[in-house]
């Protein structure tokens, strides 16, 4: 995949060919309000993004920096306010152009970063765009984000050493620029590393940022002068209130023009944040300010056209899209507050901001409703469902391999196969051996149930999170998922089990091969049952400890009901046998040993 230079310029001249074809994207968001669990967090926010510039939203923790970028990207639920994306409301296939970046680094930790990276290609690039053209774009953000070295280690955890913070943000940030968003929303992406590793991330994302006309917006928290001057527009927030929205470079003005002033030197952004964590008087006096710079020249003509459609339509203006005759000839200047304004259209001079504001609900109509039926079907998913099931089985596979074939697993199986082997070795065919038969029975089928309900049960809840996270960005089907997820594990499923069967089976002379047959299918049945459990209660109960608990109820409950430990159950509590699978295994594997055997001496 990495060769030489020549290459990977051809490359990266195919990979523009899919990066090109469509224009890059303006963000507006307009009089944001978000209230969770009945705590009003924003108030009013509103501001924009240009391509090619970076947008930094910085305020103290707890102001609210986090949900605001949450409600820019459609996860968080807005009481009011618009997202539009080039003057278009934020639909669910608008939402794919925009990613998300989140705080913290949500990954599979047995895969390396390589495969990482290719498989979120495979997954989230269309099924259009060659095979070679995917790799050429893993390729190509990679030496973006200067990760080459670092591509075969693994992500790693908590308990397992990999990646470093930096590159794990680095990771983080490739897994979403594969898809080549028009919007990129990072929360937080420098937090946790020193100041030069946070610097050269920044300035990664800056020339990103320019070179491909991408509109980025971040938090961050405390960032270095150095970083602080690549911001082009910034936006403060002061306990979800509007402390200033306007260029970087002009903040210090406005905190000047209130008569705060920050002395030459001294690093804006910690200035800034020192007095956005000062008295009552001195917050209030900030978010007046900004409320007055809204009302000002300096507040751009998009965002000023939106407030003044809510006043048209508070003050109850007719709405032309009310009366629902649109005269698409007239006035054919676009309606979309100037987004993609050609010439002719700059010629005829500024269109007024109240028609403008009038116009907003009609251009939002028209051009949504072509868009939206034609994108509804290019976009809803980026590649077809058997692409999703194929790609995900391979990773699952790649990913739990470790889990699936560990060595432990397999000394483990055999050494109790032997040890069973040995306890109930070549039984006699007489009438004493009747029990031990059918407590050689009895324990193949728990044994089996165990232990694939035992992997099974945990995998969901350690798996979750990082399903929410491709989820929600709509990677693929959740059907895909789980049935890749069945038969990745598949494996481990049956091939244990078989090596198992056949050694305690011979081992303990049980009844010919018709018989071992028979068995060796029950008890595939049986483990696979078990599995499928597991998932079942890993899916509804989804924390590990409580996961752990109910599984061990459901298999002991299955066990002591299963026909063998308790044969005079109250005649009340008879039924019970009904519920356990272990109970029907168990008798199809006494039929098979003592039917159409030899005579018991
Ligand atoms: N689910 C929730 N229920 C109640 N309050 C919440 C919830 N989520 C967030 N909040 C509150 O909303 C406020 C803003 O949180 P948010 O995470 O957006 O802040 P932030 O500026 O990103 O903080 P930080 O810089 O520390 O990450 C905080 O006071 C937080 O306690």
């Amino acid at each position: 995949m990495y060769t030489s230079a020549v290459e990977h310029k051809e490359r990266q001249k195919t990979a523009h060919k899919y990066q090109t074809s469509s224009r890059e994207m303006e963000l507006l968001f307009h009089n944001i309000n978000v209230t969770i669990n009945k705590k009003h967090i924003l108030h009013d926010i509103s501001g924009m993004a240009k391509p090619g510039k970076l947008l930094a939203v910085m305020g103290p923790s707890g102001s609210g920096k986090t949900t605001l970028l949450s409600a820019i990207a459609g996860r968080v639920p807005r009481d009011k306010g618009d997202v539009l994306l080039d003057g278009q409301s934020l639909s669910k296939p608008l939402k794919r152009k925009i990613c998300y970046v989140l705080q913290s680094d949500i990954f599979f930790a047995n895969l390396t970063l390589k495969e990482t990276l290719v498989y979120t290609a495979l997954l989230r690039l269309p099924d259009s765009m060659p095979h070679k053209e995917k790799m050429a774009r893993v390729d190509e953000i990679v030496n973006s984000l200067d990760i080459k070295k670092c591509l075969n280690t693994l992500i790693g955890s908590i308990s397992q050493r990999g990646l470093s913070g930096g590159e794990k943000k680095r990771a983080n940030i490739a897994c979403e620029l594969l898809t080549n968003p028009k919007i990129m929303l990072l929360d937080e992406p420098t937090s946790g590393l020193d100041s030069c590793t946070a610097f050269s991330l920044m300035k990664n994302m800056k020339d990103y940022s320019a070179v491909h006309n991408k509109t980025v917006v971040t938090t961050i928290h405390q960032p270095s002068s150095q970083i602080f001057h690549m911001f082009d527009s910034l936006l403060l927030l002061c306990e979800g209130h509007m402390a200033y929205f306007g260029d970087a470079g002009k903040m210090v003005d406005f905190f000047s023009s209130m008569g705060l002033h920050c002395t030459p030197l001294y690093n804006p952004a910690d200035f800034m944040m020192e007095k956005m964590k000062d008295s009552d008087e001195v917050q209030n006096l900030i978010i007046n300010s900004a409320s007055a710079l809204r009302q000002s020249d300096q507040w751009p003509n998009k965002l000023k056209a939106l407030d003044l459609k809510i006043l048209a339509n508070n003050k109850g203006l007719t709405n032309r899209n009310d009366k629902g005759d649109i005269d698409e000839t007239e006035d054919a200047r676009p309606c979309n507050f100037g987004f993609g304004m050609n010439s002719e259209d700059k010629e005829k001079g500024p269109y007024p901001l109240v028609h403008q504001a009038s116009e907003i609900s009609i251009c939002i109509s028209k051009e949504m409703a072509s868009k939206y039926l034609q994108q509804k079907y290019d976009d809803r998913w980026p590649t077809s469902w058997w692409t999703q099931y194929h790609v995900l089985t391979r990773r699952n596979f790649t990913q739990s391999k470790a889990k699936i074939w560990s060595k432990i697993n397999l000394i483990h199986s055999v050494v109790i196969a032997i040890i069973a082997g040995l306890l109930w070795f070549q039984l006699p065919r007489t009438e004493e051996t009747i029990a031990d038969r059918k407590a050689v029975i009895f324990f193949i089928y728990v044994y089996w149930s165990f232990i694939p309900l035992s992997y099974s049960v945990s995998s969901f809840p350690e798996e979750r999170t990082v399903i929410d996270k491709e989820r929600s960005s709509g990677a693929y089907r959740l059907s895909a998922y789980y049935l890749a997820k069945m038969t990745s594990e598949l494996p481990l499923t049956l091939l244990l089990p078989s090596g198992f069967v056949l050694i305690v089976f011979w081992m303990a002379g049980l009844n010919g091969f018709w018989a071992y047959i028979g068995f060796w299918a029950t008890v595939m049945l049986t483990s696979l049952f078990a599995q499928a459990a597991g998932f079942v209660i890993g899916v509804a109960v989804m924390d590990v400890k409580l996961c752990i608990s109910v599984s061990k109820i459901f298999i002991l409950t299955s066990m002591l009901a299963g026909g063998f430990l308790t044969t005079n159950t109250p005649f009340w509590l008879d039924w019970i046998k009904y519920l356990s699978f272990i109970y029907y295994s168990y008798h199809i594997g006494v039929i098979l040993e003592f039917t159409e055997a030899p005579p018991f001496r």
